[in-house]
């Protein structure tokens, strides 16, 4: 009989030990166990088996079961079982990852917000002030969750800007496998809570692919949302790849059961299979737009940022150099100019910032608090010791996207449409509830990133890329509570948990050979300080903004602010600036003047690295490249002016549905009404914030267009219909003459025209980033009025055969 036989367990149970002391010294089930490898592997061969795992090639392959020549079972004995385990002593791991939250803004790192997790983890921790992101959302999630550079992975941008060229398509290519497919592989139970943002958008319908959803990137388990925000009081959730009701809980908020479903799922992980390791990825919707955050909490930050955005900057600065969470030689950079000074405002605009700032603080507050739930619950189960932990805050910098004066509704911004101080003066008392969909001004994002500049999206400023990160692991890190200053990026944080699991790169993951990591292992710096820097060059890119840096140096242009979209300059005027980043910190002196020969360097050296990296040609555009066909990538419906539609079709995210947007288009439905009437959704797109519904209120047939929230238009039916067949229609006839026009819209019963009315201004771009278009009910926030809140409410009462959408 032939077999082998591989046995390795995580160290923390005894049994493991014995079992393993036994492997060495005698034989199991007859078979004698030859040898073990590097990575803490012990296997067995004999004949043609391999003599140890080998865990390179992932899958690793099982081994050829033996041949048997007994007749009778009780003649023979069975091979042990394969099992690929994690290698002995490997932890946990944990990575958080909170979103468009800047440097400045947590306790933690001097900030003004109070930040106790993050705190409690850096008192036993490392806080490393020196590590960095790629400036915006999916880029930097992809980079940190395969250890390549975002161009590399094809998510140069954020995937709803992708395009036709290499490095910036949004398929993340299968020679770049995921870490956690790594982990799963090697024997980890893995799990994803939140955000992902990393599915191109023509692959997020139910035709798929599903292979870069989570659960085809290495996750056994999802809980989350797809794209790149959700309204976190009513989310669009998916479990797995199947979209699921949020609970219907009082007061529900999607961070506190997005924990609830980790700390669930650990316990139940940990209780079923304590000696498996499991890897969790944690990262909350929370603090990105929309800021929505529970009443009370906002009320604990009543009156706290009163002094205005440029004292909280300052005494973040001052606060950051007496902790020494950054250098005592840094100085503080002037705000961008387009940022108005704090003290020229007028008194309701500081009124009306005050409560945006004291909201973010709360959002900030609140997932930290949440966080806390979850570390409390994985030391409930004795697991925290040996989690490796990283904390990492903020994805990039604090946003700017909310522009100079803030917004009441987040789609304002992707719609090109300014807001006004006196229309959101009102709504004060309602900043953060479901009744908004808000962002703060962009004085605040600056304050929050300090002693930075910029912001969020700018990549060639470390107000854009550098992030606080606490790592905490007791049992891996010697003496905590330090700081570590060496440089660091997301690309290095996959090759450390390899590295803190005794796991090697793989060559090949699912039969395709990979890219080789790109990031560099930051455990060198666990347990020395003073160990010289390894990771010594990086490019930066995004949206033109471009940077390189090399051993302390900084070579840097700011090709746009982020609130900039259009009349950029040329790239190939872009004005380069140089730092010496070992002696300035916060890049607030430019030596481009006085070496001149370094800068040459440096920006030769960013087209060597740029090409390398499929960064070229670089793509400045914005607003275009939110356009399918401008941008160049896939788009499922394509250039179809048809879409048939059936009950049970919910769900559909804005790229996997046809666009009505700034055209004429029909919405013919064939509808059955029982007797007694029949009301709820027909075909809705969006939501509460912005979108259309064609529905029945009262069995009458209505169209309501609301656009942004802000102003509602209705067409509706002024009779009834009866029980039987109808063939409801509404035609919209745009006016034309450009995006964003009204129109004319006629609603029809069976050919005959029962109402009419005008769409004085339709939504140009988005209607919404995470409401979706649905068949017979309304999901999420509802659009109109009167048909009830949320799936069952507003569930169609009759039958729906068909919807035709068709567009001109
Ligand atoms: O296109 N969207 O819907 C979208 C894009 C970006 C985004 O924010 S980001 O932080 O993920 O860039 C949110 C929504």
């Amino acid at each position: 009989m032939n077999w082998n036989y591989a046995l390795n367990r995580p160290h923390r149970s005894l049994a493991s030990w014995v079992s393993l002391t036994l492997v060495f010294s005698t034989t199991i089930l007859g078979a004698t166990i030859l040898g073990a490898s590097a990575f803490g592997q012990v296997g067995a061969a004999t004949g043609s088996q391999p003599a140890s795992l080998n865990r390179t090639t992932l899958p690793i392959p099982q081994p050829q079961r033996p041949t048997y020549t007994e007749l009778d079972v009780r003649d023979a004995k069975p091979p042990a079982r394969f099992e690929v385990t994690a290698p002995k002593g490997a932890p946990n791991v944990l990575i958080i990852l909170v979103d468009d939250l800047g440097f400045g803004a947590t306790s933690t790192f001097g900030g003004p917000i109070p930040t106790p997790t993050l705190d409690r983890l850096a008192q036993t921790g490392l806080r490393f002030n020196n590590f960095h992101t790629t400036a915006l959302c999916s880029p930097t999630r992809v980079a940190l969750k395969c250890g390549r550079n975002h161009h590399t992975a094809n998510a140069g941008s954020i995937m709803e800007t992708s395009t036709a060229f290499p490095g910036n398509t949004g398929a993340i290519p299968n020679s770049v496998a995921p870490l956690a497919e790594m982990m799963r592989l090697n024997g980890f139970s893995t799990a994803a809570f939140g955000k992902w943002h990393e599915t191109a958008p023509w692959e997020t319908s139910v035709s798929g692919p599903f292979d870069r959803w989570p659960t085809r990137q290495g996750f056994d388990k999802f809980y989350g949302f797809i794209g790149g925000e959700t309204d976190q009081w009513a989310p669009l959730i998916y479990d797995g790849v199947k979209k699921v009701n949020p609970p219907q809980v009082e007061g529900y908020h999607f961070t506190e059961d997005m924990t609830n479903q980790a700390i669930n799922w650990v316990k139940a992980q940990q209780s079923m299979t304590p000696d498996k390791p499991f890897f969790m990825y944690f990262a909350t919707g929370a603090t990105h737009a929309p800021h929505h955050v529970p009443k009370d909490w906002i009320e604990k930050f009543h009156g706290k940022f009163d002094d205005g955005w440029d004292a909280v900057r300052q005494a973040t600065y001052e606060r950051q150099k007496d902790a020494g969470v950054i250098p005592a030689e840094t100085k503080l950079p002037p705000r961008p100019e387009d940022i108005a000074a704090w003290d020229s405002l007028p008194e309701d605009h500081k009124t009306l910032f005050r409560r945006q700032a004291e909201v973010f603080g709360a959002f900030v507050a609140h997932t930290d608090h949440h966080i806390g739930r979850l570390v409390d619950a994985i030391e409930a189960i004795d697991q925290m010791d040996n989690t490796l932990v990283f904390y990492i805050a903020g994805d990039n910098g604090t946003s700017a996207e909310g522009g100079m004066v803030g917004m009441y509704n987040e789609m304002t911004y992707f719609n090109g449409v300014t807001e006004k101080v006196k229309d959101l003066l009102p709504l004060i008392d309602k900043w953060g509830s479901k009744e908004t969909f808000p962002h703060m001004a962009a004085g605040w994002a600056v304050a929050f990133d300090a002693p930075f500049k910029w912001t969020k999206q700018v990549a060639s400023d470390f107000g854009g890329t550098r992030n606080g990160m606490v790592v905490h692991w007791p049992q891996g890190i010697k003496n905590g509570g330090a700081i570590r200053t060496q440089f660091g990026h997301v690309i290095d944080v996959a090759p450390t948990v390899l590295e803190a699991c005794q796991l090697p790169e793989p060559t090949v993951v699912n039969g395709v050979p990979q890219l080789p990591i790109e990031g560099t292992s930051l455990l060198y710096t666990f347990d020395s300080a003073d160990a010289p820097d390894r990771h010594t060059t990086q490019y930066f890119e995004m949206f033109g903004n471009r940077a390189i840096y090399r051993d302390g140096w900084l070579a840097r242009t700011i090709h746009r602010a982020p609130w900039k979209t259009t009349d950029l300059p040329p790239l190939t005027g872009d004005v380069w600036e140089l730092y010496h980043v070992d002696e300035d910190y916060s890049l607030a002196v430019d030596l481009a003047a006085e070496h001149p020969e370094k800068l040459a360097d440096m920006k030769a050296l960013f087209m060597t690295e740029a090409i390398k990296h499929h960064v070229l040609p670089i793509d400045d555009r914005t607003i275009e490249r939110a356009n399918p066909a401008l941008a160049g990538r896939p788009d499922v419906l394509g250039d179809r002016t048809s879409l048939t539609l059936y009950e049970g079709m919910e769900g559909m995210l804005e790229n996997t549905f046809i666009n009505v947007k700034n055209r004429s288009c029909t919405i013919t439905a064939e509808l059955e009404i029982p007797d007694g009437g029949a009301s709820g959704a027909v075909l809705v797109q969006g939501g509460r914030f912005g979108g259309w519904s064609l529905h029945l209120r009262e069995v009458k047939p209505a169209y309501e267009y609301n656009w942004l929230g802000m102003q509602r238009y209705l067409v509706e039916s002024p009779t009834a219909l009866p029980a039987g067949k109808a063939t409801v229609r509404l035609e919209f006839d745009y006016d034309g003459g450009g995006y964003g026009k009204g129109g004319t819209a006629t609603l029809s019963v069976d050919g005959r025209q029962v109402a009419q009315g005008r769409i004085e201004k339709t939504q140009p771009n988005l209607f919404s980033a995470d409401e979706t278009a649905d068949v017979g009910i309304d999901n999420q926030t509802p659009v109109a009025k009167g048909i009830g809140y949320g799936p069952h409410e507003t569930k169609f009462s009759g039958r729906i055969h068909r919807v035709v959408v068709e567009v001109q």
